[in-house]
């Protein structure tokens, strides 16, 4: 069976999400929004608000359209350490493949039924799930237990702790970010220890590159903002349950184990390796084995429990010959995204669902920009939005900003409804078109991509700001993956800039000529007019 993408690891997908909403507001609250147990969370935290729906791509089809972003702006102060060091006491390598087979035995004396595919090194992912036999297209494998997945339900080897924190209705993310470390704590006493063993002791994601080597690298790119404020969601909802719950029971919840870096592990863990299961009412779980899958972008099947065989389950969607590495799709998310929550970035153009955040903002010298702003408030929008480009079009939500942003103050009237489809909450059934603003609206989008443009080739080109200097062996490899991770992102996202930029040059070209060919027509006529006058 195979769903829409966007459902496995969509917790990814709506956190992602979430956490670009203004401001910094703690995860725990962000990630309210997921489950029921939010509404009682929030009598602990403050209210999230609600994101705009989501958008539609205007000129070409567009697979994964998504929400329009408002700006965030964070203040943090620079972090001048050069790199992260994992002081965490559990975990593995994340190429190890001695835990990893250590998890199998574990996996297979536990109730996981033989399986078609063995953890193996490969060549995209590190370790990976590769078949041990032909595989065929449709066929259901994995079939992990209930019994061996963890989610907000599962029993805690420190009773006592479980009991607090369900006490405190801390809802499913932070239940679970906790849960872990109290697991992992507990070493071989808790039933989890081979699991938590062959999990990465340091996830690769951007929660752990230093605020330093986030601007040093994705200096031109808006995911350097998302990664900044998840660092702050994170630091945010550790700081509350430390103050709500941790620092009224440290006997159960000592600071030496449940700190914020254990937090900043476990978080990394959620995000690298959570699944929604839309079969199971959508709850979120980690799902051990099943976890061990890479993703591509050119697979679309993901994971579910499958009510026949009482187990998690996912369907092949092409065959595959013993040797080969099998994959599932973790969403259809952008190369950002990808580098976000799971470290990689794919190879250029391999990614259908592949977009870059184009900022879009109202002049302060506009004469109308208090009418204009507050048109914007009005729809839950602010005077600096982003927008998803896509190498197949922008949504028309874009559009829409762009016309509010150009408009006259003759337009007036018009302020409202354009307010309105910018946040897609038009009620009109025709998409809103001004034939009068086409032109310049289409120039200012064009100016916004130009200028994206030049700041990626500033960082392509080397001109971005320097690497301080280091000696250090492994602190220069680290810089130097790191590096070509953001070189690989800022190349995919400014090609999808290159081709808005064509594309909108085309159509203004269109216009001029259009326009050019109706003047000579009018020259023409009025010319007659003369001759027979
Ligand atoms: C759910 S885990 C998959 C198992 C993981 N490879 C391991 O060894 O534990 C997700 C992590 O796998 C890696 N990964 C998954 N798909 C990848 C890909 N297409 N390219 C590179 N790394 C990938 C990333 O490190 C990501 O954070």
């Amino acid at each position: 069976m195979i769903r829409v993408p966007d459902e496995i690891y969509p917790c990814l997908a709506l956190d992602a999400d979430k956490l670009q909403v203004q401001g910094h507001r703690p995860l725990a609250v962000v990630l309210a929004m997921v489950d029921i147990s939010s509404a009682i969370f929030t009598s602990l935290l403050p209210k999230f608000p609600n994101l705009p729906s989501r958008s539609h791509f205007s000129c070409f089809t567009a697979a994964s359209a998504r929400a329009v972003y408002p700006l965030t702006r964070c203040s943090i102060s620079a972090d001048p350490r050069p790199a992260e060091t994992s002081t965490i006491p559990w975990g593995c390598e994340i190429e190890s493949l001695e835990s990893a087979s250590v998890l199998q035995q574990w996996l297979s004396g536990s109730g996981l039924p033989p399986q078609k595919m063995a953890i193996r090194r490969v060549d995209v992912g590190e370790r990976g799930l590769v078949a041990l036999k032909n595989i065929r297209k449709g066929e259901k494998l994995l079939f992990v237990p209930p019994s061996l997945v963890m989610t907000s339900d599962s029993e805690w080897t420190c009773t006592q702790a479980g009991d607090v924190m369900r006490r405190n209705c801390v809802p499913d993310w932070p239940l679970l970010a906790t849960y872990l470390i109290s697991e992992a704590s507990l070493m071989e006493s808790s039933r989890w220890s081979r699991y938590i063993s062959a999990l990465p002791r340091q996830p690769y994601s951007l929660l752990y590159w230093t605020r330093l080597e986030l601007d040093m690298y994705l200096v031109a790119s808006a995911i350097r903002e998302r990664a900044i404020e998840r660092v702050l969601d994170v630091t945010g909802t550790y700081n509350d349950l430390r103050d709500r719950i941790f620092s009224k029971r440290p006997s159960l919840f000592p600071q030496e184990t449940f700190n914020l870096e254990a937090f900043k592990w476990s978080f990394g863990i959620l995000f690298s390796r959570l699944v929604r299961l839309p079969s199971m009412g959508g709850k979120v779980a980690l799902v051990p084995w099943a976890d061990m899958l890479n993703h591509s972008s050119e697979v679309e099947t993901f994971l579910d429990y499958d009510k026949s065989s009482k187990g998690i389950v996912f369907t092949t969607d092409r065959q595959y010959q013993p040797g080969e590495q099998v994959f599932i799709s973790y969403g259809q998310k952008s190369n950002g995204e990808l580098l976000l929550s799971y470290g990689f970035v794919p190879k250029d153009g391999t990614n259908p669902n592949d977009s870059v955040e184009l900022s879009l903002s109202l002049k302060k010298s506009d004469k109308c920009y208090k009418e204009k702003v507050e048109a914007l408030r009005k729809y839950g929008l602010s005077m600096c939005q982003r927008f998803p480009l896509q190498i197949f079009g922008w949504p028309i939500e874009m559009m829409a900003y762009a016309y509010l942003v150009v408009s006259p103050p003759e337009m007036n009237q018009r302020f409202d409804e354009m307010a309105a489809a910018a946040a897609s909450k038009s009620t009109a059934k025709e998409r809103i078109k001004y034939p009068e603003l086409e032109e310049q609206t289409l120039q200012y989008i064009l100016n916004c991509c130009e200028s994206s443009i030049s700041k990626y080739t500033k960082f392509l080109e080397g001109g971005g700001p320097l690497d301080p200097i280091t000696i250090d062996v492994k602190q220069v490899n680290r810089r130097l993956m790191l590096k070509q991770l953001a070189v690989d992102l800022c190349t995919s996202e400014r090609r999808i800039l290159f081709r808005a930029q064509y594309i909108l040059r085309r159509r203004l070209q269109d216009i001029k000529s259009g326009e050019l060919r109706a003047l000579s027509i009018f020259n023409g006529f009025r010319k007659l007019f003369k001759q027979s006058s």
